[in-house]
Parts: C-alpha cells; structure tokens; sequence
C-alpha cells in the first residue's frame, strides 16, 4: 500500500538523496575529489578508498542491504531506514552511496539480469549497476574486485542493447508491460518507462497560513538554496537538490512542507471553502489534510480518517506546526465504521485519497514494481470500489466527491470510477481540467486528470470530480 511523499527517507533527511552527490566519474573521465577520511564513516583508512570515495567495506555494506531489499519481504525504504538506524555512525556520502546504489539496481533490476546473464548474485547487480549504469571506469575497480570479477565486468562493458526485450529496456514485469502497453504505442511505454526510472526533483508546499510562495522562495534562496516556483501548483516550490530540510526553521514553523506537485493538485480539485465540512476519507499521515485545512483557512471541519492510527499518529503534530485547528483526525476500523456512518450526507466535500498499488511513484519507490502482483491489484481494486461507494454515502445533495489514485493503472483509475458512475445514477462527473482551470491552473488535465512523470515531471496520478445531484434538481 502507497502512502506517497509522506515517508521520512532513509537517509535521514526530509527527502532521500536519491540522486544527489554523484559518484560517477564527471565529465571528461576526470575523477571526483577524493573526500577527507573523516567522512568515510567506518573505512578504514583512505588508501582503501577508490577515486569515488568507495573503499571494500562500503561495498561489501551496500551489497547486503541490497541482498536483504531484494528479497522483496519489506519496502526498500524501511530496509534501509533501519540499516542507518543500526549503523548510525554512517557519514552522509556513504548512506548516499549505498542509497543510489540500491536505488539503481531496484530502477533497472531487470535490465542489469538481462546484461549479466542467468543467475545473478546481488554483489554481481551491484557491481554491473555501477560499471554499466553509474559509468564506473574500470580504474575505478581496482582493490575492490577480484580478477575473475574484473573480466567479468570487462564482458559486460562490450554488451550493447540488441536482444533486448521491451520489457528488458523498459525494466517492467511483463504483466505490468502488458497493462501499460494497452494501446500499443511502444515508444510512449519507454519514455514513461525512462521517466520512472529517473530520481524525482523535490518539491515543497508552502503553507499560506503562514508565508506566500515569495517569501518561501526569497527565504530559501537566501540560505544559497536554488529555488524556483513550481508550473503547476500555485503553492509549489521546486528545488533542484535534495538537502536534508527537516531542520530548516521554516520547516520547523510550518511554514512548508514536502508534497509533490501532482500531489498537489488534488487539493485544487477538491476545492473546499471555509466554513465547510470536509472530509478526508483515506488522510494516511496527512499529506492532503494539511493542504485541504490551510485551503479552508482552518475554519469549518475537516474529518481526516484512516484505518491506520499509526498513520493518523503522524498527522498529529504535522497539524500543530501547520498552524490547523479545523482538523479532526479519527481512526476507523473500515470504510463502513460508525463513525463513518454518522455523517451520511453531511458533508460538502470528500476526498478518496485511495489505498493503490503506487505504480506512479515508482521514482521514489521502484521496488514497487517488482512487489506488486496482477493479484495484489485486483485486491487493491475491489477495496477501492468499496471505500468509494462508502465514502460516497457522506456526500450531500450538490456535494463534491473526488476520486484519486497514485496509480497509472486503468483498472485501479477509470474502471473503479466508471463502475462507480454505473451503480450511483445520482452522481455526476465534472469536467477536473476546467475544475482546475478556474482556478488559473494551467494543466493540460482533460476530463480526468492524468499526470505523469514523463508528461508533467510529477509522481503519476489519477483524479475524477464527481457531483452529488442537488436535491431540486
Ligand atoms: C494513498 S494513502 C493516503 C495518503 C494520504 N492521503 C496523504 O496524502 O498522505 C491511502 C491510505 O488509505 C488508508 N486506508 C486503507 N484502507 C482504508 C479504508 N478502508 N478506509 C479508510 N482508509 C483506508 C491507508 O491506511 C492509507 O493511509
């Protein structure tokens, strides 16, 4: 189950590094400067240390979180979050190392399977990973690999991309391929394909409770951050770096917080007003409350309600520094709770947020695609249809309901919808670009929204507006 940019990352920042500080070799072949021995963190000393600042011990770390994360038994996030728990002397390069290096291979597991041939050990994917996919030159090896693993990657460096399947190209699971090919249009699986497999920038969210957009940018810009406001959300703030931001006093006070763009549309689509009651049906650790609260001027009433009470925990004090008093975050037991029920067409808005496979985040979570099964999303399916239909109970006449997903599949998007609109004649679907639209957002969104990494450079998302008809009507 998905829960978007809402994760601590693993190495400790607001946002994982995934990405940043580049180990390869920069442009020209010249090496990166050898870093001082004291940021090696556990190396023993720098002479062990190749051109990259990679010394055997390094390695040998990044090579068993990776055996341990391709198990595929938890989330590649929570692997490594608890491999820098345990090893918390780890300077902030070498959890960067082993972070992208994981990373990496998870991207292009199925391609790096495809260059190495037949069983492949996770010390093997690594060290392909970095010759083929970080552009290790071969200097770079020495002291770190034995002779047989040497000739082993000089093989690899001559293997080009014929007899390559799509799906090797496109590093997809071929039942996932399959969804995603639908209409048949190749190059357009690859370049989503390629989109997914690049490190997502980061983006902010001011809160307006607390500063305009100007004043975030003119503030981060004077802490030498490069900044520039978002295309999309009028409350976006893009960075073209990861730096660790859970400290900043901005962050600290409220004043922003981490959502992707996309994210942040579905807000916008939802469109509360103050005074209203307002319902955030799956709110997780509160990545959209936050947002619906400060859109409502924290007046009114906003439910936020989850099955999960670990989740809603982390929503709690998120609220308080957001400056929220309208928030009231309740724990269900499922989508049909008394709780729930007691609110049957009161409320002016719902958002269904809904549990999905993910498949859009894959640039933050790529083990994603290899953890989902065609079965795992058609449970994931089903759920969805019914915390819809149940959610939708709470909806006044004239009242808004907005469905959305972070998934890029049909069946998880337009299926659970249409079958929705079949069974519930009293709603209506209304147009989400023009929605977005009138409130002077220029997205290309169509009827329903469809955002995409290779599109919109956002985490891919799905959203439809529905409308309760009005009790005259
Ligand atoms: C995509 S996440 C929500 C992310 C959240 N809205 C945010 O912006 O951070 C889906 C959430 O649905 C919750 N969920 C799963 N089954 C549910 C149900 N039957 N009723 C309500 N919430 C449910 C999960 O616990 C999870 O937090």
């Amino acid at each position: 189950m998905n829960t978007r940019q809402t994760k601590r990352q693993p190495t400790g920042g607001v946002r994982a590094p995934r990405g940043a500080g580049p180990r390869r070799p920069a442009a020209g072949g010249r090496a990166p400067e050898r870093r001082p021995a004291a940021a090696a963190g556990g190396e023993a000393a720098p002479a062990a240390l190749n051109p990259a600042g990679v010394g055997r011990a390094l390695l040998t770390q990044a090579v068993q979180v990776l055996g341990e994360v391709l198990t595929f038994a938890h989330p590649a996030d929570a692997v490594l979050s608890r491999h820098f728990r345990e090893n918390h002397a780890l300077g902030h390069r070498d959890r960067g190392f082993i972070a992208e290096s994981v990373y990496g291979v998870l991207r292009r597991l199925r391609w790096l399977r495809a260059l190495a041939g037949g069983q492949t050990t996770p010390r093997q994917l690594l060290l392909a990973w970095l010759a083929r996919g970080e552009g290790w030159p071969q200097r770079y090896f020495d002291g770190l690999v034995s002779v047989s693993e040497r000739d082993w990657l000089n093989g690899l460096r001559g293997h080009g991309a014929e007899n390559i399947s799509l799906g090797e190209r496109a590093d997809l699971p071929d039942w996932l391929l399959e969804r995603l090919l639908a209409d048949g249009d190749e190059e357009a699986l690859l370049a989503l394909a390629h989109s997914l497999n690049r490190p997502a920038p980061l983006d902010l969210r001011v809160n307006p409770l607390k500063m305009s957009r100007d004043e975030l940018l003119a503030r981060l810009r004077a802490d030498g951050l490069q900044v520039e406001p978002g295309v999309l959300s009028p409350l976006a703030v893009r960075l073209n770096r990861k730096p660790a931001l859970q400290k900043h006093p901005a962050f600290v006070d409220g004043s922003f917080e981490v959502q992707d763009q996309g994210s942040q549309l579905l807000a916008y689509l939802v469109q509360p007003r103050r005074g209203e009651l307002v319902v955030d049906f799956c709110a997780g650790a509160g990545g959209k409350t936050l947002h619906l609260g400060a859109l409502m001027r924290s007046t009114g009433r906003l439910y936020a309600f989850d099955v999960s009470e670990r989740r809603l925990a982390r929503l709690k004090p998120r609220m308080a520094r957001a400056g929220l008093s309208n928030v009231h975050p309740v724990a269900i037991a499922h989508e049909n709770d008394a709780r729930v029920k007691r609110l049957a067409g009161k409320a002016d808005r719902v958002l269904v947020d809904a549990p999905c496979s993910g498949l859009g985040t894959l640039r933050r979570n790529p083990d994603l695609k290899w953890r989902q099964t065609p079965e795992s999303v058609a449970e994931m399916t089903a759920k969805q249809g019914a915390i819809l239909a149940a959610a939708a109970r709470l909806v006044r006449p004239g009242g808004r309901l907005v469905y959305a997903t972070c998934s890029l599949l049909a069946e998880e998007n337009d299926a659970v919808v249409d079958a929705f609109l079949a069974a519930h004649p009293e709603f209506r679907e209304v147009d989400a670009g023009e929605v977005l639209a009138r409130q002077d957002i220029p997205v290309a969104a169509g009827a329903r929204l469809r955002l995409s990494p290779a599109e919109q450079d956002t985490d891919g998302f799905f959203a439809a507006v529905l409308e309760r008809a009005d009790a005259h009507a």
